[in-house]
Order: structure tokens, then sequence, then C-alpha cells
């Protein structure tokens, strides 16, 4: 298979040149109706297509929300489909939202669908959830070495009761969180300037200090705006390894619409904000 650039340099340039913030799209019902649109597939198309537009040709990373698309059949399947395509063409990188984790051989579906490059929803990388076990994810990890694409793998998320699993301490006296950070870094050695096996971590977590997370890759790191984190809680979660977070946005920026001006005005400040955090340290 003909390859891009591996996902982790497209991402390192993309942080450099537009700044690292990512701004996801989650066309909630509820915004949908705050923006004077019907909660239907019309109403999606016309959503996405606004924050695409205003947002693709200036931010590092799009993070479309698979489910919001789902939510609608095969409809919202294409407007997603669409959706990608143009927020690629115009320059930004995309993380599909979508989560998936299944038994290998399933696991290996679940990569063509998202990470193979002849595939409709081609995306340059993709969420997935390790609790079947981290080897399950391995079809995934193959396909995107293979097609220059990345992951990011569910290890410390942002919501309160993610820590009944990854707080939990094996017999080894290590978290499932942690380990799941130890594989991501055994993953990235060696990768330069950036690995492509990303971790999320939430920025609502606070201190993170007795983790590692110095995995040579990216952190993806959702919470900021609706969830409650900000941008300046980023330092004080993250450490050194700030440089390498990719701060999600969505409803903080998304509710700024419908209007292109203040969905970019809003999205603009949250940049700021974290050019002046991630800057500082
Ligand atoms: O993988 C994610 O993006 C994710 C992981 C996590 O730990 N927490 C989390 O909120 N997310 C996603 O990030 C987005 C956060 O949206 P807002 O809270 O509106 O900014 C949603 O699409 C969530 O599904």
């Amino acid at each position: 298979m003909s390859s891009l650039e591996p996902f982790g340099a497209r991402l390192r340039r993309a942080m450099d040149e537009r700044g690292a913030l990512c701004v996801g799209i989650d066309p909630h019902a509820s915004l949908l109706a705050e923006w004077g649109l019907n909660d239907d597939v019309a109403g999606l198309e016309r959503f996405s297509r606004t924050v695409v537009e205003a947002m693709a040709d200036r931010v590092a990373v799009l993070k479309p929300q698979s489910a919001f698309f789902e939510r609608f059949g095969s409809r919202g399947i294409a407007v997603l489909e669409k959706s990608v395509a143009q927020a690629r063409a115009a320059g930004a990188l995309v993380v599909m939202d979508a989560k998936r984790g299944d038994i290998g051989s399933t696991m290996a579906a679940y990569a063509e669908t998202f990470l193979h490059k002849d595939s409709p929803l081609f995306s340059d990388a993709l969420t997935v959830s390790p609790y079947l076990g981290y080897g399950s994810l391995s079809p995934a990890v193959a396909l995107a070495r293979e097609s220059g694409t990345g992951l990011f793998v569910l290890a410390l998320t942002s919501n309160p009761e993610g820590g009944e699993v990854q707080h939990a301490v094996r017999t080894d006296g290590r978290n499932i969180g942690a380990t799941m950070l130890g594989h991501l870094a055994a993953e990235n050695a060696g990768e330069e300037p950036l690995g492509s096996f990303g971790a999320v971590v939430g920025a609502t977590l606070g201190d993170l200090s007795s983790y590692d997370l110095d995995i040579n890759g990216p952190l993806l790191a959702p919470g900021i705006g609706a969830q409650g984190a900000t941008a300046a809680d980023l330092p004080a979660v993250f450490g050194s390894a700030v440089r390498n977070v990719v701060p999600n946005v969505s409803r903080g920026v998304l509710r700024h619409g419908p209007d292109a001006g203040r969905l970019r005005a809003a999205a603009e400040r949250f940049a700021e904000e974290i050019r002046a955090a991630v800057g500082a340290v």
C-alpha cells in the first residue's frame, strides 16, 4: 500500500504551523437546535459543513465524533464521509473519534474502515479502546504503520467514571492507565520527531505527576470548555509532556455557531490561551 508520511510527523508539523488545538465536530441535538437547524440529516449536513468550512484551513486537527453521525444511519455516515474528505482536502488532520475496540480479527475490520487509504471513511487517526486487552489492537497498530496513520488509545479518560477501570491496580503494582501508557511508549520508541501512537488523557484529571506521560507520542486531551478544564490547567496536568498535548474543545467552540466568524473567533481564543499556557512551560 502506498503510504503517507507517518501520522506523528504530520501532526508535529501541523501543530508547529497551526498550533495544537483540536476542534471537535460534535453535532449534539441540542446544538442543532441552538443553531436553528432541524434534528435531521439536512441539519447534520449543514452543521458539519459549517464547522469544516470555518475551521479546516486553520486548525491542526478536527475530530468528528462518529456517534452523532451514526445516529442518522447510512445517510449520517454519508455526511461523515464527506466531512472527513473536505476537512482533509482543506489541510486539517482528521482524528476519527469512534472509540473502537474488539477482538483482534474484528478489530482488523474496524482498522480497515478508518485507516485503509481506499476506505470512504479514511482518516488520519482513530480513537480506540484497549479494554479488550492492548494486544487486541495490534491489527490497527499494524495497519496504521502501513498507511501512515495513527491511533489514540484511551488511557486516562476525562470522565469521572473512568477511574474504576483505569486506576485499578494490577498484581505488579502498576495501574491500568499507566500500563497503557507503557505500551504506547514502547510502540513509539525511536520515532522522530514524534510517534504515531497517542494516548487519550483528560485535561480534567488534575496532577498526573505519578504517571510517565513521556510516551514520545501525542496526548489527546479532551475536557477543556464544557467539561470544566481550561487551557491554563494544561502545564499542571501534563508537566514536561505538555508540548505533545493536543487539546480538544468541542462544545466550547461549537456553541458560538452558526456564524463562521464567531466560531473562528472562539477557536482563536482557545488557541491563544493554549499557546500562552504551553509557551510558558
Ligand atoms: O476520545 C475522546 O475524544 C474523548 C475521550 C475522553 O476521555 N473524554 C472525552 O470527552 N472525549 C471526547 O471529546 C469530546 C469532548 O467534547 P466537549 O466536552 O464538548 O468539549 C467528545 O467528543 C467526547 O466523546
